[in-house]
């Protein structure tokens, strides 16, 4: 079943257009905003080429020197605001491009992030996604470079992979625009609620940390009652991660 968006009030929900603003990213008109998300050289690119077939225009991030690749797409009378983020290994924050991608997943909410990675170097994608996985409720994997796993007698299944992640995992080969409808049509299942996530997440955290993470993360959310995922704010700041020290300090995205 379709549900249509009507009005810029309806779409409040699916993605934080405040937020967004903040980063540089104007999502009037839209109904949906899409981050693709995913190691470098995963075929990030060339996904969201096949997507919006090219139409794309490029600037850079308020305040930073990293590129940004926006475009759209129409499926089913919606619009989609598709977001190249840059390709990074961890959500750590080490660097611009780590950075940018991280603060456009957690304080963007993107309606959906699609997490392309390579299948045929699966297990050292899967750092980065389950990363991912601990921001977000809404996420697609695109497993791409499929045409190269099976050259190289790779298999996956892709049922478990998903039961295991949380998430629909959708096989592509962009290159050869393979699994490209699929993609939009798993996508637009996700934005519209039709599929529900239930993302992976680490669990047996020590008893200690757990009790100091629930306290700490009630308290962030007394003092900013619209931040997102507070719980994972909270373990950020247990680390001391500087960068979302700052963010709360400045209430730069908040
Ligand atoms: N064989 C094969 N090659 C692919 C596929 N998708 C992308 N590629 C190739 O992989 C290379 C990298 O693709 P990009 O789309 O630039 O990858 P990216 O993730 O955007 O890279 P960064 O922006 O540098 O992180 C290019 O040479 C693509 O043509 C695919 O499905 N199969
Ligand atoms: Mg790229």
């Amino acid at each position: 079943m379709d549900v249509k968006v009507k009005t810029a009030c309806d779409t409040c929900a699916h993605f934080n257009a405040k937020g967004l603003k903040k980063l540089g990213v104007n999502t009037s008109n839209f109904n949906f905003v899409i981050a693709l998300a995913g190691n470098p050289n995963t075929g990030k690119s060339t996904v969201f080429n096949a997507l919006t077939g090219l139409k794309q225009h490029t600037g850079n991030w308020p305040g930073k020197t990293v590129t940004r690749a926006e475009g759209g797409f129409e499926y089913n009378d919606q619009k989609y605001k598709l977001i190249d983020l840059p390709g990074t290994y961890s959500l750590l924050s080490t660097s611009e491009d780590e950075e940018v991608a991280r603060n456009f997943i957690l304080f963007g909410k993107p309606s959906v992030t699609v997490i392309v990675v390579d299948a045929s170097r699966l297990e050292r994608n899967l750092n980065l996604v389950l990363q991912i996985l601990e921001i977000t409720d809404k996420a697609v994997l695109c497993l791409n470079l499929m045409d190269e796993a099976k050259r190289n007698n790779i298999e996956i299944n892709t049922r478990t992979l998903a039961r295991n992640l949380g998430i629909p995992v959708v096989p592509t080969s962009a290159r050869f625009n393979k699994g490209i409808p699929e993609l939009i049509q798993t996508i637009s299942e996700v934005a519209n609620g039709e599929i529900k996530c239930n993302p992976h997440r680490i669990k047996n955290i020590p008893k200690n940390i757990e009790i100091a993470v629930k306290k700490l993360s009630a308290k962030i959310e007394k003092q900013y009652p619209t931040i997102p995922n507070s719980r994972w704010i909270a373990f950020r700041l247990l680390e001391g991660d500087s960068q979302i020290i700052n963010a709360l300090k400045t209430g730069e995205f908040i």
